[in-house]
């Protein structure tokens, strides 16, 4: 069983600030010893994150889940580059994009094509080269069909592919999803997960990082990383921390919305 917890092994193998860029080559995403805080009314800092410690290899599709308020979306936000951690070191492959919950929040233009071409428009490419590379990030979440729709009809699911082809188009290496599948239905869930998986597997080492508190999506994964508490408290394989999280389900179920 190929399973990190808790961290201690994983810190020692960690590698420094100096040689982790290179690292970075294997691993598309890194952090070590992450921590965030945030001051409240008193102006006390209270712990959000403690110590996060995750490594994600390249071109691998990860999810990272555990119970609400754990920190998820805050150590996904700081992988972002949205907040800056207060202590540790992390590495993110460049460019890295983020896509957020709510489709209504990134997919902006009147039709699916203009959209996904939305931000290309700083990289100085002619009618023809964008024109190709907004065919080929549909045909990567499987919504070619739909090149000239009106975003307004599309579904919630089929809205997040457009968002994640707009990701896609502006060539990314490292996708940052936060929990897309939270308000679909079961249709719409297993079609957005599937757009990230024939992506990964039709582009050229692209990693996803994906949030969610379904433990059902974790069949589709290749690694997953668990939080409790604002911690990393095990990382590895998706098949070995399914049956961990499977062993301790009862207490899991207690605290997570599903
Ligand atoms: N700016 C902030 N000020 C105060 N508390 C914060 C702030 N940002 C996050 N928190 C708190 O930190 C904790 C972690 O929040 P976060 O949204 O990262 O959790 P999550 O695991 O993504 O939760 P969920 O599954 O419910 O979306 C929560 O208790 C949240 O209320």
């Amino acid at each position: 069983m190929n399973i990190q917890a808790p961290f201690g092994a994983l810190h020692s193998n960690l590698p420094t600030r100096s040689n982790s860029v290179s690292c970075g080559e294997i691993f598309a995403i890194e952090s070590q010893n992450v921590s965030y805080s945030v001051k409240n009314e008193k102006g006390n800092l209270v712990p959000i994150l403690r110590n996060c410690c995750l490594k994600i290899p390249s071109g691998q599709f990860w999810m990272l889940l555990g119970p609400n308020g754990c920190g998820k979306s805050t150590l996904l936000k700081i992988l972002a580059g949205l907040l800056s951690p207060t202590d540790g070191f992390m590495y993110v492959r460049k460019p890295r994009s983020f896509v957020f919950q709510n489709p209504d929040h990134q997919v902006v233009m009147p039709t699916v094509e203009a959209d996904v071409a939305f931000g290309l428009g700083r990289f100085n490419l002619t009618n023809d080269e964008t024109k190709l590379r907004v065919a080929k990030a549909l045909t990567a979440v499987g919504m070619y069909d739909y090149l000239q729709r009106p975003v307004q009809t599309l579904s919630g699911g089929q809205k997040q592919r457009v968002a994640i082809a707009g990701a896609l188009v502006e060539e990314c290496k490292v996708l940052l999803l936060d929990e897309l599948t939270t308000f679909l239905d079961e249709s719409d869930q297993f079609g957005v997960i599937k757009a990230v998986k024939n992506t990964l597997s039709s582009s050229e080492d692209v990693t996803a990082l994906w949030v969610t508190h379904r433990l059902e999506e974790l069949e589709y994964a290749d690694g997953a990383v668990y939080m409790e508490d604002g911690r990393v408290v095990m990382h590895g394989e998706a098949s070995a921390i399914m049956d961990s999280i499977e062993s301790r389900k009862a207490s899991y179920n207690s605290t997570i919305n599903s």
